[in-house]
C-alpha cells in the first residue's frame, strides 16, 4: 500500500515543503503533487519536509477503524483504572472545561459533567458518554486528543495496537534524512500520540529519522511552516 501525498505547499519564499493528503486523492493529482515534491527535494534548497499522519503517512483506515475504535471502546476502563493519577485529573479538567464550552454552544451529544462529590461513576458515565460523541464527530480538539493518546498508550505497550504506515514511508523517511532533510510530523493527534504510533510501526522504530512532532496546540500549520523557517 503506497501512501496518498496530495497535497503539498511549496512556499517560494521557504525552504520547507508541507505535504497533506486531500481526503479524496485523484490519481493525476496526486501523480502531479509526486512529481512536485521529487523536484523540490531534488531542487536542494529544502531543508525539511511535514507531514500529517492521516492518509499522508498512514491509511485513513488505521486511524478510523483502528485508534478511534480502540479509543472509544477503552475509554471507561481507563478512566476507571486511573481516575486518580494527576494525569486523568488534568485530562478531566481539560475536559470538563470543553464539554461547558460544548453546551454553551449547543454542540449535539454534549451532556453535563456532574462535580467531583457525585461520585466517581456519575463523573465517569459523563465522560464516557461525552468522549464517545467528541469521537463520533471527529473532534480534532485537545481534550480528546489527550486523552486518546493516554489511551492508546495503553494498546501500545501492551501490543495491541502496532503503528501502520504506508511501505513507502520508512525508506522514503531514511533516504530524507540521510541526505540531511529534516522531516517532522504534524498532526491533531497529540505528540505522545504521535511518538507513540513511529515508535511502535509494523516497520519498528522510526523516529530515529524524525526530527520532531507538532500537534495542533502550535496552531495551524503556516505557524509551524513559519516556525520553521525560524530555525
Ligand atoms: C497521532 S495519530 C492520531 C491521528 C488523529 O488523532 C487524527 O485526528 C488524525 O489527524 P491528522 O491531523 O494526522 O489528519
Amino acid at each position: 500500500m503506497r501512501s496518498h501525498l496530495s497535497s503539498i505547499s511549496l512556499p517560494s519564499h521557504s525552504h520547507h515543503i508541507y505535504a497533506r493528503s486531500a481526503t479524496q486523492p485523484g490519481a493525476q493529482n496526486k501523480k502531479k503533487l509526486r512529481a512536485l515534491i521529487r523536484i523540490a527535494l531534488a531542487g536542494t534548497p529544502q531543508r525539511s519536509v511535514v507531514l500529517d499522519i492521516e492518509g499522508t503517512t498512514s491509511p485513513i483506515s488505521f486511524v478510523t477503524d483502528v485508534l478511534f475504535p480502540y479509543a472509544r471502546d477503552n475509554v471507561r476502563t481507563h478512566l476507571d483504572a486511573t481516575y486518580s493519577t494527576r494525569e486523568t485529573k488534568d485530562d478531566i479538567a481539560l475536559l470538563r472545561a470543553q464539554v461547558e464550552q460544548d453546551l454553551a454552544e449547543g454542540v449535539p451529544g454534549a451532556v453535563p459533567v456532574p462535580p467531583d462529590g457525585a461520585g466517581k461513576d456519575r463523573v465517569v458515565d459523563a465522560l464516557v458518554a461525552n468522549v464517545e460523541a467528541m469521537i463520533a464527530a471527529d473532534r480534532k480538539i485537545t481534550s480528546l486528543k489527550q486523552l486518546q493518546g493516554h489511551i492508546w498508550r495503553t494498546g501500545f505497550e501492551c501490543q495491541e495496537i502496532k503503528g501502520v504506515v504506508f511501505d513507502d514511508v520508512p525508506p522514503a523517511l531514511e533516504r530524507w534524512h540521510a541526505s540531511g532533510i529534516k522531516t517532522y510530523i504534524y498532526s491533531s493527534g497529540s505528540r505522545e500520540a504521535q511518538r507513540l504510533i513511529f515508535g511502535n510501526t509494523t516497520y519498528g522504530d522510526l523516529r530515529r529519522h524524525l526530527c520532531g512532532f507538532f500537534d495542533a496546540t502550535i496552531g495551524y500549520a503556516v505557524h509551524l511552516v513559519s516556525h520553521l523557517s525560524a530555525h
